[in-house]
């Protein structure tokens, strides 16, 4: 029996059940041998749903109607919900999060690296799950996303048929529609003044003429905006225009430092490429200093508008607990930190290390790495810019000697293979493996398993109302081939 009904082009696949959730985010169902990928849905949930891509193994679909609501459900606390591609799973209750995710976590493992999870440790949740950020980045546009609450809510303001596309806002991008701006009045990821400098900065701009930027055209004086929080109560604002009169420029930088004192760091940036990145710009200090400070485990870390820092500082610093306790220094060791960022696990692992070795692909973080070890007055770190696969040479290992601990910490997309042969050839005693996608981690960790055994496995979890997880993977050197024929 076909369970399909369609209405013109349109596929809806009636009552379907939600029998788990997948790495990106969605809920799964089956139809007959078909797997759909559901939008918001939730393990426990009988869905009608909208197929909006089918390929010949799966489909992608929307929710046309909740048709049994799983116990898991919960209410979404923000009223953006649904709308921003911030926090997809709000509609989950946190245990349920962190219970999805630690099997995310282990299903990837056993699937792509056939590896014994029967050890693996519990989860580490945030103790924090609301304004847990220390940044945040907001995008100006003259195309506001609207959705049927505000109209429901301010129905004044969506009188005109042309109006609803000029309307300004700043906020967050909508999933799929690059120019479309959701108009954030309230964001649960980063506290005060965080909210506060957002809605004053738009009032300002509405109320003094201030172009909002068009995405499309590349029209417009005001682009992003860029608000770093931190530990230590500092405060960094970063207003980045496009072109701007320079009268208008200090007007919005008075208001911000006359309103919020708090600010410590006033910053600018004129961005009049098309591309939004600001790497390669000028950065202008209005006042204050052109940085902050963040403090972990006695610790400072010198952070600027450009600098790489974890973004949930508290859960960073469990973070790199646990890497450190899998590695087990004695002392004696020399240690190799690949993909380093701005030195922060490197700082944090020096003390108690012969002498660790930093590598990272952008030059302005090792910069930051070796200030911060200065400023740390720690004296056994060295530092090196350039793409991983290129600098880990075997000269390279030949003149810095021979890691004991390799910790690497690399992108989503996980290490090249270059790099993972790299390590095989190295043949450090233990590698702690930290990673934002256990797909990839699952992908070289397969690979590591010629020479290596996974002994420790712990998920972090970062972002809260995410499907994202950070795994940490303590594997020990065993000489042999671990490939099992
Ligand atoms: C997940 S972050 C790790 C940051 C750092 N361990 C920390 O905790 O702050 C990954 C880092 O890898 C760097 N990276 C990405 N591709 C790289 C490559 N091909 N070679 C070297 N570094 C790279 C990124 O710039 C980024 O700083």
């Amino acid at each position: 029996m076909s369970r399909n009904r369609k209405a013109g082009t349109v596929t809806i696949i009636p009552n379907l059940s939600i029998i788990d959730i997948a790495e990106e985010g969605k809920g799964v169902g089956k139809a007959d041998e078909l797997v759909i990928f559901v939008d918001k849905a939730v393990p426990g949930d009988v869905v009608d749903v909208r197929i909006v891509k089918k390929k010949k193994n799966f489909a992608e679909a929307v929710i046309e109607s909740l048709n049994t609501a799983s116990e898991l459900r919960t209410d979404s606390f923000c009223q953006h919900f649904g709308t921003c591609g911030g926090c997809k799973w709000q509609h989950m209750g946190y245990d349920s999060q962190l219970k999805f995710k630690h099997k995310n976590v282990e299903a990837a493992l056993q699937r792509l690296a056939k590896i014994d999870t029967s050890a693996m440790e519990p989860i580490l949740g945030s103790a924090e799950n609301k304004y847990y950020r220390n940044k945040l980045e907001y995008t100006f546009s003259n195309k506001r996303w609207l959705n049927k609450q505000d109209m429901a809510e301010r129905p004044e303001d969506f009188s005109g048929p042309n109006e609803e596309l000029e309307m300004n806002a700043l906020g967050f991008h909508v999933p799929l529609r690059f120019d479309k701006i959701l108009d954030v009045q309230h964001c649960y990821l980063q506290a005060e003044p965080s909210n506060s400098i957002r809605n004053s900065v738009r009032t300002y701009a509405l109320n003094n003429g201030l172009s909002f930027y068009d995405l499309r055209n590349h029209e417009g004086a005001l682009r992003n905006l860029i608000i770093r929080t931190s530990s230590t109560g500092e405060v960094m604002v970063a207003v980045v225009f496009a072109y701007v009169e320079q009268a208008q420029a200090d007007g919005l930088m008075e208001f911000l430092k006359v309103n919020f004192p708090e600010i410590t760091s006033l910053l600018y940036i004129i961005n009049q490429k098309k591309n939004d990145t600001i790497f390669d710009q000028d950065v202008i200090t209005y006042s204050g200093r052109d940085h902050i400070f963040e403090e972990m485990n006695g610790l400072k870390f010198k952070i600027g508008v450009k600098s790489f820092y974890q973004t949930n500082s508290d859960q960073a610093h469990e973070l790199y607990k646990i890497t450190k306790e899998f590695a087990g220094f004695s002392g004696d060791e020399l240690v190799y930190d690949l993909y380093t960022g701005a030195g922060t696990i490197a700082n944090f692992v020096a003390g108690s290390v012969k002498q660790v070795v930093g590598i990272e692909y952008v030059p302005t973080a090792i910069e930051d790495a070796k200030f911060n070890s200065a400023l740390n007055k720690i004296d056994n770190t060295v530092f090196y810019a350039g793409d991983m696969k290129d600098i880990l040479t075997r000269d390279f290992i030949a003149e810095h000697g021979k890691p004991d601990v390799v910790i690497t910490d690399p992108p989503r997309a996980g290490m090249h293979t270059d790099v993972v042969e790299r390590l095989l050839e190295m043949e450090a005693e233990k590698i702690v493996y930290v990673s934002c996608n256990a797909a990839t981690q699952a992908r070289d960790l397969a690979l590591l398993k010629e020479k290596y055994e996974v002994v420790r496995i712990k998920p972090v979890d970062m972002f809260p109302h995410t499907q994202h997880v950070e795994n940490v993977v303590l594997l020990k050197f065993t000489g042999s081939s671990n490939i099992v024929v």
